[in-house]
């Protein structure tokens, strides 16, 4: 339950506008007669709201800001004389969210708290759930911190909320349609259900109907039982048709009533059946240009794309590469003994460079293929299969990065520092566990930085460090100078 803290010198004002609160808002309210006191319960207790009296000397304000450095998350209200603008502008800087008027305006003060817990919820929901999240862990194990991406991201919750709306999603083959369709089924109210794919390019026309809508006992010869089709294993959740522009036209026009009418008839079976399922469809054909030449039917069309999705190809987020690189070769390097420990610049300049026809699929594919064949942790330009080294001119790349260690296992051999391999060999007689986990610590850094190209912030976002945290222990290790001296610019 959320809780409201007042804070009032006057016993009687105060009471008085917690029995209003208590009666008003599901909430509880708890009393303190000073600054101080309220100090001393925030020890023992989480709150939602702070209102707090001003107090002379301004000691509300103080109170203010100290609560928010304890906790960001408490929003506070604070209640002023009227027509103190000076101690308003002070206590909005402090941190408040809204100022009332003394003496208190009982349903004025109501609102005003009802609102700023409104605020309080709405500011954790997005703090859970928001891109901070998103670009470091990934949303919902679909990883993309490039803008294009991130934008997605948003209209999928947004989507995903509603339970309702057919979505239609576009890409090239690889790019992640089914992951995205996860993703909303997972987001949504309908997340208790099954979420049921059925791939209408993969099975011949002849069976997809009966697939589809299921059969009754009879309904054709071999069909000695009834049998349920996927759109009743998807009842209540979501039926995710891939390759839905494969789809011929007689089963389009029995999915449109599906969308029509939220109705249908299995084969050979007379009896409408009703349907709650929300329908996501995907393609990596253009259906537009299908509806075009007639393939697929206009209707059926504009029914799907109630909320067309476009996923982009690889190759127009490039900066999705590393991540994308760094995550598959955490699920590949699982159980081996000596997985791989990273990409040189080379590398990730050729991969930079490729098409990606096959997207993230075949990146995938390439770090699954090179963690097993590739014995030495570091991938070189010259590791990668040809075609992924075509069209770059890797000896003026060689050159321009002639000056740079270009691993961290390089970086760490020319720091003199951490030497040897990422857990100590066992211990020898005497082991200085500080100067170890130190050592261990600066390598961690070094290789985010060297990953990211010296980039603090997605080196904080790929560590899952807070940004000021990381550049605290760069400063304090002064591993800055160490990055700079060995080629590196850092930002
Ligand atoms: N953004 C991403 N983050 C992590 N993995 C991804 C991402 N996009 C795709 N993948 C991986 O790539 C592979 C292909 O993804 P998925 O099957 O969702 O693509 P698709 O667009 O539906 O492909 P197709 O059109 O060929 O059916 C999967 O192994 C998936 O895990």
């Amino acid at each position: 339950m959320r809780s409201i803290l007042l804070v009032d010198g006057d016993c009687r004002n105060r009471e008085a506008l917690a029995v209003m609160l208590r009666k008003e808002i599901d909430c509880l309210v708890l009393e303190a007669d000073s600054p101080e006191d309220a100090l001393s319960m925030l020890d023992s207790q989480d709150i939602s709201l702070l209102l707090t009296d001003l107090f002379p000397e301004g000691r509300g304000i103080v109170l203010i800001k100290e609560v928010l450095r304890r906790n960001p998350e408490v929003v506070s209200v604070i209640a002023l004389p009227v027509g103190d603008r000076e101690s308003a502008v002070k206590a909005l800087q402090a941190g408040a969210l809204f100022y009332l008027n003394k003496p208190y305006h009982y349903d004025e003060a109501v609102i005003v708290a009802a609102r700023s817990i409104e605020h309080h919820d709405l500011a954790i929901h997005k703090e859970k759930r928001g891109p901070k999240i998103r670009k470091t862990e990934g949303f919902h194990g679909i990883i993309g911190a490039s803008s294009q991406m991130q934008s997605l991201f948003e209209i999928v919750e947004r989507v995903a909320e509603d339970g309702e709306s057919t979505v239609l999603i576009q890409g090239d083959s690889g790019t992640g349609k089914e992951m995205v369709a996860k993703a909303i089924h997972a987001y949504s109210p309908r997340s208790g259900k099954n979420f049921v794919p059925l791939n209408c390019a993969a099975i011949p026309d002849e069976l997809l109907e009966s697939e589809l809508f299921g059969y009754i006992k009879g309904a054709f010869t071999g069909a000695a039982q009834s049998k349920q089709g996927r759109i009743q294993y998807a009842e209540g959740g979501t039926l995710f048709l891939d390759e839905i522009g494969d789809m011929k036209p007689a089963l389009q026009a029995k999915l449109l009533r599906v969308l029509q009418e939220k109705e249908f008839e299995p084969v050979g079976g007379l009896k409408p059946i009703k349907a709650d399922v929300r329908i996501v469809a995907a393609t990596h054909r253009n259906l537009e240009e299908a509806v075009r030449t007639g393939s697929f039917r206009e209707d059926l069309y504009y029914r799907l794309s109630v909320v067309p999705l476009q996923i982009p190809p690889l190759r127009d987020r490039k900066d999705d590469i590393p991540l994308l690189i760094e995550k598959f070769m955490q699920v590949y390097n699982r159980g081996r003994k000596r997985g791989l420990t990273g990409f040189a610049a080379d590398a990730m300049a050729a991969l930079k460079n490729y098409a990606w026809p096959g997207n993230v699929r075949e990146l995938e594919n390439l770090v699954q293929r090179l963690a097993i064949l590739h014995a030495d942790g570091l991938v070189r330009a010259a590791d990668l299969p040809e075609k992924y080294r075509e069209g770059l001119n890797l000896e003026a790349l060689a050159e321009e990065q002639a000056a740079e260690a270009v691993t961290t296992s390089e970086a760490v051999a020319l720091s003199g520092r951490g030497e040897g391999v990422p857990i100590p060999e066992p211990l020898e007689d005497q082991a200085d566990f500080n100067a170890l986990v130190s050592d261990f610590e600066d390598r961690l850094i070094l290789q985010a930085l060297s990953r990211t190209g010296g980039n603090k912030k997605e080196a904080a976002a790929l560590l899952n460090l807070k940004r000021t945290t990381l550049l605290e222990k760069i400063k304090k290790k002064q591993l800055d100078s160490l990055f700079r001296s060995l080629g590196r610019k850092s930002e």
